[in-house]
């Protein structure tokens, strides 16, 4: 299928249409060190065997410092503008599931523009665990879902995912080097269709095609 619709020139500011948008770049140091902090937290506390006491204390630690940060909160929707290595515009989330900067859960998957579309290394740990030393399968399906959304947005058609469909080729183990690649296959009116792969060690393990329904935007 070849792509026969005009990609948008210019990609819409979420400003324009009332959405908060921070730079990434102006995302504080200090922010990226408790989000990174916390991960670390998650992944420890997942796989601890520490003793009751020790787990008391530290569950005592973790609240204080939740105090601490209760008060100001970001609203839901609030958007962040980041810059491929091409010197493309791309918004996300800024709490996106898999790949928002500031939210713990996400790995985070960092996709950058190469020939065909967009790639990312990656990996995951045992946060993200399925079958035993394995990633989630689901999991699998989040990181296509993001890389072959963004490969349509990257190409100047964001939308939404209306189809996904995953074919899990060999198992995904935790904790090694992952590579995600996705890119546009083709358009049809409003359709985008796109493919990608996660790949270990040169062989893929997941792959996938979606079809992205490009955003309607007031005038
Ligand atoms: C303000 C500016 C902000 C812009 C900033 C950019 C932000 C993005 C940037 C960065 C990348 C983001 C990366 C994200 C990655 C993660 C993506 C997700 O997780 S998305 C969440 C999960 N998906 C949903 O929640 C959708 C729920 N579904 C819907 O809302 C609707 O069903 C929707 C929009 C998909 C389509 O609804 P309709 O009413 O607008 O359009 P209709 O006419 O139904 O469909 C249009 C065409 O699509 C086909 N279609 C619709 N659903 C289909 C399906 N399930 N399978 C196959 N075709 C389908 C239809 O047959 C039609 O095709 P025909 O033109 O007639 O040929």
């Amino acid at each position: 299928m070849t792509v026969d619709a005009q990609p948008v020139a210019e990609k819409p500011d979420p400003a324009e249409y009332g959405f908060t948008v921070v730079p990434e770049e102006q995302i504080p140091a200090e922010l990226s060190a408790l989000v990174d902090r916390v991960r670390s937290l998650m992944d420890t506390a997942a796989h601890t065997e520490a003793a009751p006491e020790a787990l008391s204390a530290a569950a005592d630690a973790v609240a204080k410092a939740e105090e601490m940060l209760r008060g100001d909160r970001r609203p839901i929707g609030t958007m962040v503008r980041s810059t491929y290595s091409d010197g493309g515009t791309e918004y996300g989330t800024i709490t996106n599931g898999v790949s928002g900067p500031v939210n713990p859960l996400a790995p985070p998957i960092a996709l950058d523009k190469d020939g065909e579309g967009l790639r990312a290394d990656f990996t995951l740990n045992g946060l993200y665990e399925g079958p035993p030393g394995l990633v989630h399968g689901g999991w699998l399906a989040a990181v296509l879902d993001q890389a072959l959304g963004s490969a349509a947005s990257a190409a100047g058609m964001p939308g939404l995912t209306a189809n996904l469909d995953v074919d899990y080729r060999r198992p995904t183990p935790l904790n090694v080097p992952l590579e995600v690649r996705a890119r546009v296959t083709g358009t049809e009116r409003r359709k985008v269709f796109v493919s990608g792969e996660i790949r270990h060690g040169g062989e893929v393990t997941a792959e996938g095609t979606a079809i992205m329904v490009r955003l309607e935007l007031p005038e």
